[in-house]
């Protein structure tokens, strides 16, 4: 009787497939086909999908499974026979052309693998742990993927290794020694039945594997391809198994080590070209030199510079790119690194072959073999030209003048304070000079800033050819200009006479005229010195002294010198203190004008002049002695001015209400810097509008002295004025710098004998003379002549006896308040003039 045995026929060539006569065929359909027939066992083959296989076999519909690889999974619900039925395992195929050894070479390749397989999760896993990149082609069964490969679409195709050896020479494609996976397939029974059926299995595969010329090699042979499989033993598939584990791994390791290799040399290579590219796009020139200093390596930028490519350049010299100057300057500072091995810094000033010039800072360092003998030197070099240019430049506007050219107010400063610093170690004396132009601002208001710039450079000039060169010239702004002399005889009466002489010999040549703009102009300059030697006092304290002294230069009317004294402090300090004062007088209206009448001979009234008074609330009346200087020094005499006149005019209307004295005219003082004030004129005829005053009975006095200085600015003030009916009186006239020839050009109506030459002209035969000059001067040019400081009888009979007719002074009347003049010269008796015999 025969055993019915239905087995699971699924589609997997060569190994197992439904044949024509349907029934199983392949490798282990033609074994099981033969098994039966010997068996006597009656086969009824189930076709199913290989999942659906196994699932029929573990509910018992089929008895029994070919092609089943052994695992512990599934063992537990099925049993398996034990002589393998077949051995298999994965294995790649490549075209013949391709050369693939390992795995290490798939990198990069197309691998067809047949989706969702076992091998397609392996592959990947294998490659992975390989840090081999590939990439996976998924195909649906084995023939597409040796479809690709042939066709060039994939480089190689993984495939079991039967399936492989048996298909490959029909697509012309080759097994790559790449093999992974092996696996030992059974014929599987469900759990717990048909163990007959296992046994006899077991029975013929032992028989048949043992003797090459069996069925078993026939099958195998016919579905193996045309090359058939040697024999081998069962133990040696065992021993093949466990090898082919190890050449896995071998193949692997040198692999691995292949791929260390090629990711140190990727990296080497990365990390040289990232140094180059730094190398090449610093903006240094990095060079290595030899010890005969030829260049070894030179980055772009030398070679930029050298006009040159590298492959030029390297076993040159430095004689082939730079003058001989340079050449000696570099290899100087290249041998020094060779010889005394250390890293040297050092700014190298290069002159290239083209001529140009430029500076760099250059750090070198020995370049040295493991046993430390140099063997080159390395130099980074950075050109710092524009650096250094703005350097100065920066320099040059933080410690010069722009106008000038001259060292300013700081850059003195640090050189007074060298040389205070520098007389503790060597005793000497210094002195400063404090120049000061006497009447810049009002040139440089009425001639404008260009021509005020024109004079000052023009005094820079002239000052710098009166120093030696250890000595600064500084302009502090404006026109103040500080001469520092700092190697003075030690001897301080010595350094004294000698800085007073060069002080008189600036004067000089500073009021020597200036041409500016097609104009001569005048000027002169007031200078104060300080002597220094003790290296304690203080830059601040000196320019302060030399100031004041430069200050009561000014006071003492110009053009001249003073030197510092202690004295000049206090009275700096209370100077100070009087303008504060003045300010607040201004404001609290604490001034006031006093006229003192201006008589003939009849001793009747035929002027006044107005003289201003400081009724200070704590202090009383101030003469204007006391202040007035101090209102020209700060400039508050230009408020104050103007306030003097406009009184003066409305006391001019005032007074022009009046029967008698609506004709009497009023002097009022001009201080030199309100007159050059390029405004004064025309406030003075606002003044006039704006009060309704007369112009021709508003006469102003002014003084010699301040005439001398911008003649061509004076007469054009004045005659703009007196073309407008104001007068022109010359007050203290005598005691300056008369000269005939500008007395001409005035449109003065007055000259006043000043008050030092009536008060001694009885008894001074010379103050006679002089004044009896004067008077003859008066009436040759057409101008009335007053004398003023007459206190006795005497003085004014001798001034008329000379032909003066006109007088002021303390025999006529005390300068008073306005109220006083009305009722004391109404009122009193004239006195008439009573000739001497
Ligand atoms: N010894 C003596 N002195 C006499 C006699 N008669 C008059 N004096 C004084 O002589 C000065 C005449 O004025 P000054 O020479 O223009 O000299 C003036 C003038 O330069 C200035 N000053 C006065 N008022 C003004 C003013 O309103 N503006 C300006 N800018 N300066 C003024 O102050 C100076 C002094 O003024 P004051 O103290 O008022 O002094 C006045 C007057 O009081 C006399 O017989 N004997």
């Amino acid at each position: 009787e025969s055993r019915d045995v239905r087995i699971g026929v699924y589609q997997n060539s060569p190994k197992i497939m439904m044949g024509t006569d349907e029934m199983p065929s392949g490798i282990l359909g033609d074994l099981i086909v033969e098994i039966a027939r010997q068996e006597h066992w009656q086969l009824t083959p189930v076709r199913c999908e290989w999942q659906q296989c196994l699932e029929l076999l573990q509910s018992g519909a089929i008895d029994l499974m070919p092609d089943v690889a052994f695992s512990d999974q599934r063992a537990a619900i099925f049993d398996f026979h034990h002589t393998p039925s077949l051995y298999s395992w994965s294995q790649v195929y490549q075209n013949s052309e391709e050369h693939i050894q390992s795995i290490i070479d798939l990198h990069n390749k197309r691998i067809a693998v047949m989706d969702g397989s076992i091998q397609q999760s392996y592959l990947d896993g294998l490659l992975k742990s390989f840090s081999v990149n590939a990439q996976l082609v998924p195909v649906r069964n084995l023939e597409e993927a040796f479809e690709l490969v042939a066709g060039h679409k994939a480089d190689v195709a993984v495939s079991n290794a039967r399936f492989g050896d048996f298909q490959a020479p029909n697509y012309h494609l080759e097994a790559t020694p790449i093999m992974f996976q092996p696996a030992k397939l059974f014929y599987a029974t469900p759990k717990g039945k048909n163990a007959d059926l296992l046994q006899a299995i077991d029975h013929y595969l032992d028989l048949w594997q043992a003797d090459s010329k069996s069925v078993y090699y026939d099958i195998l042979q016919r579905w193996g391809g045309k090359v058939p499989r040697p024999l081998i033993p069962a133990q040696i598939w065992w021993w093949l198994y466990g090898l082919m584990a190890l050449l896995v791994l071998a193949v692997g390791g040198n692999a691995l080590l292949r791929r260390q290799v090629r990711q140190k040399t990727r990296f080497l290579q990365a990390s040289e070209d990232k140094l180059a590219t730094i190398l090449n796009t610093i903006d240094s020139y990095i060079y290595i030199k030899d010890t005969q200093l030829k260049y070894q390596y030179a980055n772009k930028k030398v070679c930029d510079l050298f006009d040159t490519r590298l492959e030029e350049l390297l076993g040159k010299s430095d004689e082939a790119f730079f003058d001989e100057q340079t050449c000696l300057n570099l290899h100087q500072n290249d041998r020094k690194v060779l010889s005394e091995g250390k890293r040297l810094v050092a700014e190298e000033v290069n002159r290239s072959n083209d001529g140009r010039l430029r500076t760099y800072h250059s750090i070198k360092m020995p370049l040295r073999h493991e046993d430390g003998s140099i063997y080159a030197i390395c130099g980074i070099s950075t050109d710092i030209t524009d650096q250094k240019q703005h350097l100065q430049e920066i320099h040059r506007l933080a410690f010069y003048d722009t106008l000038t050219q001259l060292p300013n107010r700081r850059l003195l400063i640090e050189r007074l304070q060298t040389a205070l610093s520098s007389r503790e170690v060597s005793p000497r004396s210094g002195a400063l000079l404090f120049i000061d132009l006497d009447n810049f601002k009002d040139l440089n208001d009425t001639m404008g800033h260009d021509v005020g710039d024109q004079l000052l450079q023009q005094v820079t000039q002239r000052l710098q050819a009166e120093i030696s060169a250890q000595d600064t010239i500084a302009r502090l702004g404006g026109d103040e200009f500080v001469m520092m002399l700092d190697q003075l005889d030690t001897n301080s009466g010595r350094a004294r006479s000698y800085a007073e002489s060069l002080g008189r010999r600036l004067l000089a040549v500073l009021s020597r005229p200036y041409q500016l703009s097609g104009h001569i102009c005048n000027t002169t300059a007031s200078i104060g010195i300080t002597l220094f030697d003790d290296p304690k006092s203080t830059v601040e304290e000196l320019l302060k002294h030399a100031d004041l002294a430069m200050y009561q230069a000014k006071a003492a009317g110009r053009n001249t010198l003073r030197f510092f004294t202690p004295d000049l402090q206090s009275a700096a300090l209370a100077r100070a203190a009087v303008e504060a004062d003045m300010r607040v007088a201004l404001v609290s209206r604490q001034f006031l004008l006093h006229y003192q009448p201006q008589v003939d001979m009849e001793g009747k009234l035929q002027g006044a002049e107005a003289l201003i008074r400081w009724q200070h609330p704590s202090k009383g009346l101030i003469p204007p002695a006391q202040f007035i200087p101090v209102a020209e020094a700060t400039g508050l005499i230009l408020p104050l001015g103007q306030w003097i006149l406009r009184q003066a005019c409305r006391q001019l209307v005032e007074w022009s209400q009046h029967p008698y004295l609506c004709t009497i005219p009023v002097a009022v003082n001009v201080s030199v810097r309100q007159f050059h004030h390029p405004d004064f004129a025309s406030d003075v005829l606002e003044i006039l509008s704006e009060t309704g005053a007369a112009p021709h009975l508003l006469k102003l006095e002014i003084t010699e002295s301040q005439l001398i200085s911008n003649m061509e600015s004076t007469i054009y003030t004045m005659n703009r004025l007196r073309r407008k009916g104001v007068h022109f009186s010359l007050d203290d006239f005598g005691t300056g710098y008369s000269s005939l020839s500008y007395l001409k050009r005035l449109p003065l109506a007055q000259l006043k004998i000043d008050r030092s030459f009536v008060r001694d002209l009885l008894n001074d035969a010379n103050d006679a003379a002089i004044i009896k000059t004067i008077i003859a001067l008066g009436q040759t040019l057409d101008m009335h002549i007053i004398a003023e400081g007459v206190e006795t009888l005497e003085q004014r009979d001798k001034l008329i006896e000379l032909g003066c007719h006109l007088f002021q002074g303390y025999l006529f009347g005390q300068p008073g308040p306005a109220e006083a003049l009305h009722r004391e010269y109404l009122t009193r008796v004239e006195v008439p003039f009573t000739p001497d015999q």
